[in-house]
């Protein structure tokens, strides 16, 4: 007899950035507390899986040369993690994922979290689990703290060390140019740079998340603009210095605001509409500031199949 083997499932995985991000203090456990606000963007990755004789991981596309495809691939973190809750005990060896990256690696975009999270959602299609978002979410947690926010996209607020999600509302569609570096950034010694900082001066903080929220939901992007902000870009700036400048370059190139985004180098340009973020990267693609740029849109879903949406996990209730 056949064996019926199930076609393979592929997924589209939003980028993020963070319109505000306050960070608190150091925990125990090596995380610090902070209060976000992620947006997501038209900037993705898409993540393949399917079943083969020989299982692993294969990347493609914006820094294929540096992303590890071993066990430490955060995509393969997640077919191991979905395995074992699932209590899959043989369940990774014959997995196959193939991801293609649009999202700059170590970039502050979460690139490496948004393939977690489409791996959760293409293999529980591929292997036809009744498992729904929270149940995902968790695993997620697990993953790293960004994960989450990859399965359900839009706008939301995070909360904890970024994981605890609650949906923002934000009618209007928001136009971004986004000047990726040269080289990424760790993560964690962002962070450890900005507790160097805090304890030799005093860093800017940011305010309340409040003002943030009003002007999503009244979806002026000139108000927007105002009250983007991030406790991490002084880190990022002085592991970075040159970004200064990128950010100077889009605002000289007539973008409202810009930012870095989480904890760097890409930096994040918000535009008054899309007419203008072409121009916006015209100019900044001429300026020598940066590697590379791209515009986008957001919000935008989080993980969906390319071709079907049977799979895609629910998105919370919007409580305005
Ligand atoms: C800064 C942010 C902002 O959204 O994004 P990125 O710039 O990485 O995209 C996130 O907090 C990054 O989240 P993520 O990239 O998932 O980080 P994790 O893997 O969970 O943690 C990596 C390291 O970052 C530090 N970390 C992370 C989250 C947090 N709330 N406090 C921390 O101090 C810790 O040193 C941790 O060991
Ligand atoms: N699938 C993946 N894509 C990108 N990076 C990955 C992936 N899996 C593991 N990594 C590792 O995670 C690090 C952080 O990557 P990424 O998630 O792109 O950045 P950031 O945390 O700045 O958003 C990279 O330097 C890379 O070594």
């Amino acid at each position: 007899m056949l064996a019926v083997v199930p076609p393979p499932v592929t997924v589209r995985v939003p980028s993020k950035i963070n319109l505000h991000l306050s960070v608190g203090d150091l925990r125990p456990d090596g995380f610090h507390d902070l209060t976000t606000v992620f947006h997501a963007l038209s900037l993705t990755d898409e993540v393949t899986v399917a079943l083969a004789e020989e299982p692993g991981v294969e990347v493609y596309g914006e820094g294929e040369q540096v992303v590890p495809t071993g066990a430490s691939n955060l995509a393969w973190r997640a077919v191991e993690a979905l395995a074992a809750h699932v209590g899959k005990t043989d369940g990774a060896s014959n997995v196959r994922v193939v991801l293609r990256k649009g999202i700059p690696v170590a970039g502050g975009m979460a690139g490496g979290s948004a393939d977690a999270a489409g791996t959760l959602v293409a293999l529980a299609a591929l292997w036809k689990l009744d498992i729904g978002r929270d149940e995902l979410a968790g695993i997620a947690a697990k993953l790293g703290s960004d994960v989450p926010f990859g399965l359900y996209g839009g706008t939301a607020l995070g909360t904890g060390r970024g994981e605890q999600l609650v949906p923002v509302l934000s009618r209007h569609t928001f136009h971004w140019v986004l000047a990726f570096d040269q080289r990424g950034l760790s993560t964690e010694r962002v962070y450890k740079e900005l507790d160097r900082l805090r304890e030799t001066g005093n860093p800017p903080r940011v305010g309340s998340h409040a003002p943030v929220v009003e002007a999503l939901a009244s979806g002026d992007p000139r108000q927007l603009a105002l009250l983007l902000g991030n406790d991490l870009q002084a880190a990022a700036v002085s592991l970075r210095p040159g970004l200064r400048r990128t950010l100077r370059a889009g605002v000289n190139a007539g973008a409202l605001a810009g930012t870095v985004s989480g904890s760097g180098p890409t930096c994040a340009f918000l535009c008054a509409d899309a007419e203008s973020a072409l121009e916006v990267a015209a100019e900044l693609a001429g300026a020598g500031v940066c590697r590379t740029v791209r515009v986008a849109h957001g919000p935008v879903p989080g993980a969906r199949l390319v071709g079907g949406d049977e799979h895609r996990p629910t998105p919370p209730q919007v409580h305005a």
